[in-house]
């Protein structure tokens, strides 16, 4: 690959945003030029209303993400994205984005890797994908979202086992955990995770973005209480229940047609 080539790459296909992760020779580790990259990935599709699903995936066929690039971290260097820090790679697992977002995982998923998967609302894995968290095999620990994220996807003594030894689990194992929605043959991973994703972006996207928007609130304990749930509900319910998407996809079943969708 040239030297020059950028450590992330963007492509717009209809209502759907493909950022790969475009540094094969290094596993696709994360450095701050590819955090910066997917940091303006992130807020393109974030700001642009014709895209409803991002899907993220890594350029090669041996790995998705391998996590830190250990090289930079040895020589001191930061890995966040420069002057981008709510977007960056940091910021894909801090602030998920308001659409459904799918990791094509077609390699190795290690470290910030795993915690990309984690941090990302689906999965689909390659066969041959592993997913691990071996930053206690170089001094880290998962702080990009890993700790508090993977005992509340997977079975908490499950979690603590892969934090503590930092040994990978296949795509199969970790399918039955849960942390993975489909593994499929690794040549199908891309066109297996957008299909899915043209799947998502037919239905009403500012439902889909609410079922997200309050899924997660829950999940991530920022609505606490279950009064409070309901009420988050309610409000949320408002904004969709009362777009032009309700009449339009509910006429559309009268009418036997397929809706189009026009709140943005
Ligand atoms: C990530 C979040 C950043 C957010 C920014 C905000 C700041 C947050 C800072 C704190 C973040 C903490 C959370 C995350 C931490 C981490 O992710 S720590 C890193 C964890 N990952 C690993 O330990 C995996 C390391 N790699 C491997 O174990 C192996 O390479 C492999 C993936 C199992 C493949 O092995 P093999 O097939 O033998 O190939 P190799 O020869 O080892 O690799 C091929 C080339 O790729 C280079 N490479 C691989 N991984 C990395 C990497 N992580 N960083 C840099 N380079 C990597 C490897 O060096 C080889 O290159 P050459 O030596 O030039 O051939």
């Amino acid at each position: 690959m040239p030297d020059d080539a950028p450590a992330a790459l963007v492509d717009q296909r209809g209502h759907v945003l493909v950022i790969t992760l475009n540094r094969p020779h290094a596993m696709n580790a994360v450095n701050a030029e590819l955090s910066e990259l997917v940091g303006t990935a992130l807020e393109r599709a974030e700001q642009d209303p014709e895209t409803r699903v991002v899907v993220l995936t890594g350029a090669g066929e041996r790995a998705f993400c391998a996590g830190a690039d250990l090289k930079a971290v040895s020589r001191g260097e930061s890995l966040a994205a420069p002057g981008n820090e709510q977007w960056g790679f940091a910021g894909y697992a801090r602030h998920p984005i308001s659409k459904p977002t799918i990791a094509a995982v077609n390699g190795f998923a290690l470290g910030g890797g795993t915690e990309l998967a984690l941090a990302s609302d689906l999965v689909v894995a390659a066969e041959s994908a592993k997913f691990g968290l071996p930053e206690v095999k170089r001094g880290l620990f998962a702080a990009a979202g890993g700790v508090f994220r993977l005992p509340r996807q997977i079975p908490q003594k499950i979690a603590m086992e892969m934090m503590f030894t930092g040994e990978p689990l296949d795509a199969a194992r970790a399918a039955t955990l849960g942390l993975v929605n489909h593994v499929v043959p690794d040549a199908d991973v891309l066109t297996e995770a957008l299909a899915l994703a043209e799947k998502i972006a037919a239905n009403a996207p500012l439902a889909v973005q609410a079922s997200k928007r309050v899924a997660l609130g829950i999940v991530d304990g920022a609505i606490s209480a279950e009064d409070s749930a309901w009420d988050n509900t309610r409000e949320n319910a408002v904004g969709v229940m009362t777009s032009e998407d309700v009449r339009e996809g509910t006429l559309a079943f009268v009418e036997k047609r397929a809706p189009v969708w026009q709140a943005k």
